[in-house]
Order: structure tokens, then sequence, then C-alpha cells
């Protein structure tokens, strides 16, 4: 079998191209969503991210903001900026990219963000009201790969999903997902006795471990989906995923290269969270 590629510029530019029409909808009533992006540090691939985001920002016609500060700033600094963000009526949105360095607390910081404009959805209030099935922002990372299934028309219902990694920016928003949407949910993490069992049962696999082509063709049921939110440097410089994409595809019915799959959809979540934020707004 050879699976269906799931694309994610395909989709995201589908998905994206209604978001401006939304954007100039609200422009003409007075109001242009504004996302801000604060960076601490200086990591490489986060300011790739970071930047990927102002220019789909800037692509949408939505105002954007960066801002950034180097490693041993005083998380305070941060926290100032924040409650100014809240109170400016310019920005819908606010994304703190994580991780943090290590002497900031990083649940301080997220609680920091006002609720109504935390379009990544990890805010304790916002998390508790997705796992109670009710929620205001759903996180960008699942949040887009769940468009994968409903626009591939994948029904979960019934189905054994297998999430590898319980993070709470992906593997545990993702299983929650999936749980209420109808699937049976199993998630792996690195203390999971027998990993290949689970695996192989899964008819839907969530990859998100953060290790370089870690899930091979034997870990894969025969026409599972498969969806890889891995995002791994290698060593020739080259992005790959969590999945060894080429022996994958020869046994999964669908899969999402890296890059190209999940990574464009987080972002394209990320605008429509933050357009939905200002259209509350100018409700
Ligand atoms: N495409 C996108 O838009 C995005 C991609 N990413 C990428 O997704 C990956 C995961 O990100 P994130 O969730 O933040 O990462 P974390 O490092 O926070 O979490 C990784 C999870 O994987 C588990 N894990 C690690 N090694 C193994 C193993 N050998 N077997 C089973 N489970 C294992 C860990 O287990 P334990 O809890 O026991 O430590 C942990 O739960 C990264 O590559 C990241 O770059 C992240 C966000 C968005
Ligand atoms: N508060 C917060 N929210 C996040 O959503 C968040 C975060 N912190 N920290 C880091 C992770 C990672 N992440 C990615 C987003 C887009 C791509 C992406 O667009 N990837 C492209 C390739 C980009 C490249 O060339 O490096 C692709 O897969 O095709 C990747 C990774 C969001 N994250």
């Amino acid at each position: 079998m050879t699976a269906k590629i799931l694309d994610g510029t395909v989709l995201a530019q589908k998905l994206r191209a209604d978001f401006k029409t939304r954007a100039e909808a609200l422009a003409a009533r007075g109001t242009r969503p504004g996302l801000a992006v604060i960076l601490v540090g200086e990591d490489h691939a986060s300011q790739v991210y970071v930047r990927n985001k102002v220019n789909a920002c800037a692509e949408a016609g939505f105002h954007s903001e960066k801002i950034s500060y180097p490693p041993d700033v005083e998380p305070a600094v941060v926290l100032k900026k924040i409650a100014e963000l809240n109170a400016d009526s310019r920005i819908h949105g606010i994304l703190v990219q994580l991780p943090l360095p290590k002497h900031f607390d990083s649940d301080a910081v997220l609680k920091a963000i006002s609720p109504e404009k935390d379009v990544d959805g990890f805010h304790a209030e916002n998390f508790g009201a997705l796992m109670q099935g009710n929620p205001r922002f759903i996180p960008c990372t699942p949040y887009g790969v769940m468009k994968f299934f409903a626009d591939a028309g994948i029904d979960l219902k019934g189905k054994e999903a297998v999430v590898i990694g319980r993070s709470n920016i992906v593997g545990k928003p993702m299983a929650m997902l999936l749980m209420q949407a109808g699937a049976t949910i199993t998630v792996c993490h690195s203390q999971t006795r027998d990993l290949l069992f689970h695996t192989r049962r899964a008819d839907i696999l969530v990859a998100a471990l953060g290790r370089a082509q870690f899930v091979t063709a034997e870990m894969v049921k025969p026409g599972a989906v498969v969806i890889d939110v891995g995002i791994n440097r290698l060593p020739n410089g080259k992005l790959c995923g969590d999945v060894d994409f080429a022996a994958v595809s020869q046994v999964a019915s669908a899969i999402t290269p890296v890059p190209g799959g999940v990574g464009p959809m987080t972002i394209t979540m990320l605008l429509a969270n933050t357009l939905e934020a200002a259209e509350r707004e100018a409700l």
C-alpha cells in the first residue's frame, strides 16, 4: 500500500483563504486582528517559527508584533509586558514561545496571559475548559491535526488512537480531542513498557515525541493513519519528523510529511484562534 499524503501546506492555504475574508470583514468594522508573539532567548528554531508566524499574520491581513528578550531577562520584565498586552486593544492574541529558559516558571507566565487572549490554549482555565469538552481556544497543533481528519473524511468514532507523547502542548490535548471525537485512546510516553504492542494496534497513530525517524514500518498496523508531529533537525541540517516517512508510507493508508504536514497547520490554527478572539471582541 502507498499512503495518501495529507498535505499540510495545501490544507493550510485552503483554510487561510477564508481567514482573509473574515479579517477584511472585521477591518471594515474597525477591528484588525492582532497577535503578539514573545520570544525569550536566541534558539534558532524558535526564531524560525516565530518569523513564520509573523509572516503568516501579514499574509492574512493581521496586525502582529514580535517582542524579543535576551535569554537572561528577568521574568518580571516579561510579566510586565504581558500585562501591557492584556490591556492593549490592538492585540487579540498573545503567544509566549515555549520552552522558556530554566529560571522562568512557565505556568506562572502562561497564567499571566488573559484567558481571552490565550490563543495557544495553554492557560490553566482554557486547558481545563478543553478537558471538560467546552473549549475556548483549542491548542493549535492538536487542533490542526483534527483538521486533517475532517478534511480527509477520516471518521474517528470507535477507532483505536495511540498518541506517543504526553506533553501539555501536544500529546495531552491531542489525546483529549481524539477521545472527544469518539476514538478509544492510549497515551504512550518514555515509561511505556511495550510501545510496539500499543502502536501496532493503532488505527490512528500520532507521533509527538521529538525523536527523529523513531516510528518504523514494523511499529505501524497496515492501513493505519499516521500523523507526524515531530520536528527534528538531522546532523546534515535537514528537517525530519518522528516517523520514518519512506518506510511507513508503504504500510500506512494516510500520512503527514515533515516538513509540510502538521507544522503549517499549527500556524494556520494560531491564525484561526486569533481571528476568533478578534471576532468575539468585536461582537
Ligand atoms: N509540528 C508542530 O507544529 C509542532 C511540533 N512539535 C514537535 O513535536 C515533538 C514533541 O514536542 P513536545 O510535546 O513539545 O515535546 P516534549 O519533549 O515536551 O514531550 C515529548 C514526549 O514524548 C515522550 N517520549 C520521549 N521519548 C520517548 C520514547 N523513546 N518513547 C516513548 N515516548 C517518548 C516523553 O515522555 P515523558 O513524558 O515520559 O518524558 C514526552 O511525553 C518535538 O519534535 C517538537 O519539536 C511541537 C509542537 C508543535
Ligand atoms: N507557545 C508555543 N506555541 C507553539 O505552538 C509552539 C511553541 N510555543 N514552541 C515550539 C513549538 C513548535 N511549533 C512549530 C510551529 C510551526 C512549525 C512549522 O511551520 N514547520 C514547518 C517547517 C519550518 C522550518 O523550516 O523550520 C513545517 O513543518 O513544514 C514547526 C513547529 C510551535 N510551537
